[in-house]
């Protein structure tokens, strides 16, 4: 069963996966704000308990430690009227410092150990309140809501997603070099890859998109074409 809840899976899910900088994020955020749907960033949970352990000094091999963290940290999504929502974590707004590949490393290290992806589980699933849910991860259509009843999978150029990133960061201020940039995105889908359990992977029934040169409102149709007209 994937809820708790049974009436949970009468509430529809867009499950939308993807490696990082495919678009995930910014596409989810705006198709649930068109839609009215409510929104989940998987991965800054994973990024919130990544940072956390970082700020305890907590050892990244020490896999107790990090489950006792995972329960513990609070992760909030302060709205930005329509903007990206400031997150903060234990108290603290980590918005800036979450989206540094720093810390998306250590969120995808952490995420490679089972017993973080399982105390994270529930905690993804109470997102599916009425009326929908739009959720960005690397498991949604395959683990978290294997029952969604649509699903994408999203991927562009490892050589566009560093740019795209390039020009996020350089916007934050956040100065790195896209070659530097290229590496780490490409370590990081290796790892997200390859790991054992739920490894970054389409679901079988998710409808695939390359975006590849294609703009952030292109795909945002193409994925509202999917769902059911309004
Ligand atoms: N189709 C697109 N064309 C151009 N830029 C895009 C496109 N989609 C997303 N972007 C830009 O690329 C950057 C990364 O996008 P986003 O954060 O949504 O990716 P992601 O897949 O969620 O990455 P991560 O998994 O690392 O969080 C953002 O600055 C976003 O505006
Ligand atoms: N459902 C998820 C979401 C995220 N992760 C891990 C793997 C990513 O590299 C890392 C950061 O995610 P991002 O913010 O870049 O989407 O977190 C995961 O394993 N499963």
């Amino acid at each position: 069963m994937t809820d708790a809840n049974p009436a949970a899976s009468s509430i529809p899910v867009l499950a939308i996966d993807g490696p990082s900088g495919s678009g995930k994020g910014t596409i989810s955020r705006l198709v649930a704000q068109r839609v009215g749907w409510h929104f989940l960033d998987s991965g800054a949970l994973y990024r919130g308990v990544g940072l956390a352990a970082a700020w305890g000094d907590i050892d990244l091999s020490d896999a107790s430690a990090l489950v006792r963290c995972t329960f513990d940290t609070q992760i909030q999504f302060l709205e930005n009227g329509g903007g990206e929502p400031h997150i903060i974590v234990n108290g603290k707004d980590a918005t800036d410092e979450l989206r540094t590949e720093t810390a998306g490393a250590a969120a995808s290290a952490i995420a490679a150990i089972p017993e973080v992806r399982a105390a994270l589980k529930d905690r993804q699933r109470a997102y599916r309140q009425p009326p929908g849910l739009v959720a960005d991860g690397r498991d949604m259509g395959t683990v978290i809501f294997p029952d969604a009843p649509y699903k994408v999978f999203l991927t562009a150029s490892a050589e566009e997603r560093a740019e795209r990133r390039h020009k996020q960061l350089s916007e934050k201020g956040i100065s790195v070099t896209l070659p530097g940039l290229l590496r780490e995105i490409l370590a990081r889908d290796a790892r997200d890859a390859t790991r054992a359990v739920a490894p970054l992977r389409p679901a079988e029934d998710a409808v695939r998109i390359d975006t590849t040169g294609l703009s952030i409102e292109a795909v945002v149709e193409r994925v509202l074409a999917l769902l059911p007209a309004r």
